[in-house]
């Protein structure tokens, strides 16, 4: 759509009432531009409602309930903060998402774990986002409220669903049109994270998945950018939270942050980049604490000499897996790793291969692993080593080498021209 920019607001930006009034501050600047606006739970409501969720799978009705009872508080409480005229209409529709979930708390769960975790979990964003919506039309800034779950069709691999990009374009075009819209100026009010099957059971897109639909929706509507608001002045050569010296990078290719994300960096969910590089929509990365601060801009230029980036992702495991007779470990044991690795939804970081051996690299995800390892098991003698730091530096120098692994016990290290990465034991 003509001069349509996406926002995606994530939890941290919309955890407070000032943050809140902030973001609206924000919106009004850009006024009389059209806006799709994509927002994220409030600070770690998706953490709260993971553990209603467990509560509930594991029977523990009154736990459950006990425990949305707190979500629940939280927003009435901001609710009742930021609005007066509007706070009536914004409590009844409250009150319709909670009571769909307190419906299904009453049930006894019959399906499987991840089916539930997505009709749960897909509350917090319905919920900001309709807190949020009040709360701009209540200043002034007309907005239409969407629910994402009439708009990305996804499959029904709950907890990582695709979308289903013909009909999701199909359904967007037609809901977002300026002829559709009441308002002069168009702005749209929509959640991340979550979108819906065909038979209108909620979905989840994967944990941190709201940066994700913002790319989803500037695909769909070939919009002008997408702009990404942090607590961080912009992407910067680390995460500031663990290198306070880390500096700004006011410039990146699709390239580069795609591969940042691709090893770990928290600042951009990895599956952003693509739908932006495919129509050539640049991605800013901004500071609403600040807006007046430059930020990231990324797109698709080589930007100019990089310092080196760091990613530090701790909390790894390695998995050794050895051939039982002393085969070599080729072509075949190998594509039934894959196969494995694919039926059990758990990626590797790092897989390093050798004669009678293959060591592999995971996110700690006890129950995917324990999975995976049970399959190997038919054909490899499986070891497991946790609580492990994998570092990746990009654009490396010998020195920031040095300086990042002295000390460190290296189990794996693997390099190219561009990246090296070493998986070590954190020293006793
Ligand atoms: N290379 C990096 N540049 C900037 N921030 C980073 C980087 N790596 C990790 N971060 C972290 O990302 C955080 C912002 O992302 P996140 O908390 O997911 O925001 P939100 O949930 O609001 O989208 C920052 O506070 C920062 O600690
Ligand atoms: N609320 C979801 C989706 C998300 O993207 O959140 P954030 O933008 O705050 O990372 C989560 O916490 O996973």
């Amino acid at each position: 759509m003509k001069g349509m920019k996406v926002f995606k607001f994530g939890g941290a930006s919309v955890n407070s009432v000032e943050r809140i009034q902030n973001l609206a501050a924000i919106v009004r600047s850009f006024n009389d531009q059209p806006l799709t606006i994509v927002i994220s739970a409030m600070g770690k409501t998706t953490n709260a409602l993971e553990k209603v969720v467990e509560a509930f799978y594991a029977g523990k009705k009154e736990e459950a309930l006990q425990l949305f009872g707190v979500v629940k508080n939280q927003h009435l409480t901001t609710a009742k903060y930021l609005l007066v005229t509007h706070y009536n209409p914004c409590l009844a529709r409250l009150n319709d998402f909670f009571t769909e979930i307190e419906w299904l708390l009453h049930d006894k769960p019959v399906r499987d774990f991840d089916y539930y975790y997505d009709q749960v979990v897909c509350v917090g964003e319905l919920l900001s986002t309709c807190i949020i919506s009040y709360f701009l039309n209540q200043e002034g800034i007309a907005n239409e409220w969407l629910d994402v779950r009439d708009l990305l069709r996804t499959d029904d691999n709950f907890r990582d669903a695709t979308i289903d990009w013909k009909v999701s374009t199909e359904r967007i075009h037609s809901h977002l049109t300026p002829n559709n819209s009441q308002l002069t100026t168009p702005i749209y009010v929509t959640q991340g994270f979550i979108g819906a099957t065909a038979d209108n059971e909620s979905t989840t897109l994967g944990r941190e998945g709201s940066d994700y639909t913002a790319a989803v929706f500037a695909n769909m509507l070939e919009a002008e950018s997408v702009t990404i608001w942090k607590d961080v002045e912009g992407v910067m050569n680390a995460d500031p939270k663990q290198f306070p010296d880390a500096q700004l990078i006011q410039e990146l290719s699709f390239r580069e942050v795609i591969e940042m994300a691709y090893y770990g960096a928290q600042v951009i969910h990895p599956k952003t980049i693509k739908p932006l590089q495919n129509k050539d929509i640049p991605l800013l990365v901004k500071c609403f604490l600040d807006p007046s601060l430059p930020g990231t801009t990324i797109h698709k230029k080589n930007a100019k000499a990089l310092p080196p980036i760091i990613v530090v992702k701790q909390q790894q495991v390695l998995m050794q897996l050895n051939s039982q007779d002393f085969s070599f470990v080729g072509e075949q044991p190998m594509s039934h790793l894959y196969a494995w690795i694919n039926q059990s939804r758990i990626k590797p970081n790092l897989v390093q291969t050798g004669a009678i051996g293959v060591q592999l690299c995971f996110d700690d995800r006890a129950d995917r692993l324990e999975q995976l390892a049970s399959k190997a098991s038919n054909e490899f003698d499986v070891q497991l080593e946790k609580n492990l730091t994998l570092l990746t530096i990009r654009h490396y120098t010998r020195e920031k080498f040095e300086a990042l692994t002295n000390g460190k016990e290296i189990l794996l290290q693997q390099q190219s021209k561009e990246t090296v990465q070493v998986l070590y034991r954190e020293p006793q």
